[in-house]
């Protein structure tokens, strides 16, 4: 695992954006795993400053989700289905058609993850795999002591996910649903390379124990490890309890350019 510390998520959404158009410039239709919340917005943010600046060409990217709410009325604003349209996709100049995301309102919830994961490998695999860290150490909404083997399915929420994303829900956390759809473990594990974002003096302690502690499924970001390349970046607040910053920091400041993230 390589941790990249940087000076703040600006930075982070920087340098992530990069990679992303490194792998696009080497394979134009790359598919790319895309995280929701508020940690990605400066990558997308960055990516779509590219593709406006014809530093990048993205007109042939295809994008796909890493989770969902369950039960949302559709078109919802804060599906993801619906994040995602409004966050990356449409920022740069995506149609839907270049986008897939498992069906959060299907009536059989089991075949309807079972598709998705079916949808991503005839896609070929996603090359590059978004992701945040919930302040329990959960990514994309594999909770505390979620299979490191799992696969596509229905999850259903801590208390703890379901008042960090009150927000998103005017606060009002009885509007946050109980159950979602998330890809597995074992399913983020398949991407080519994950790439886990975390900012802010929060997610310190999920940092500390996904990157420096045993790989556990009480910190489903720990499964992380168990990836040839799995890439963490995070900044200075996020990365204030790990006991070995200045190893990250010296092995990062010495490495090649040419390898890239
Ligand atoms: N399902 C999403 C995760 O994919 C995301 O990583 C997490 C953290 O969100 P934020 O980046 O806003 O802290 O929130 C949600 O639970």
């Amino acid at each position: 695992m390589e941790v990249v510390i940087v000076p703040d998520a600006t930075a982070g959404g920087e340098l992530i954006a990069e990679a992303i158009a490194s792998l696009l410039s080497r394979k134009p239709d790359a598919l790319l795993g895309v995280a929701t919340g508020s940690t990605p917005l400066p990558i997308y943010r960055a990516l779509a400053a590219k593709v406006a600046s014809g530093a990048v060409d993205a007109s042939r990217a295809r994008i796909c989700q890493l989770d969902e709410y369950v039960g949302l009325p559709a078109g919802h604003p804060e599906s993801y289905r619906s994040v995602v349209l409004r966050e990356v996709v449409e920022p740069l100049g995506l149609s839907e058609a270049s986008f897939m995301g498992p069906d959060g309102s299907a009536e059989d919830v089991q075949a309807a993850c079972e598709a998705y994961d079916r949808a991503l490998a005839e896609a070929g695999g996603v090359d590059l795999q978004l992701l945040g860290i919930g302040t329990d150490g959960h990514i994309g909404f594999n909770e505390p002591c979620s299979s490191l083997a799992s696969r596509t399915r229905i999850k259903t929420l801590t208390e703890q996910t379901r008042v960090d994303n009150a927000r998103f829900f005017g606060d009002d956390i009885d509007q946050v649903p109980h159950h979602v759809i998330t890809q597995g473990i074992g399913t983020i594990l398949d991407a080519r390379h994950p790439i886990l974002l975390a900012t802010g003096e929060g997610k310190a302690e999920a940092v500390a124990q996904t990157v420096e502690g045993p790989v556990a499924s009480i910190v489903p970001a720990s499964a992380l490890q168990l990836h040839p390349h799995a890439t963490v970046v995070v900044d200075e607040a996020a990365a204030s309890k790990l006991k070995l910053a200045d190893y990250f920091r010296a092995t990062y400041a010495a490495k090649p350019g040419w390898q890239g993230l």
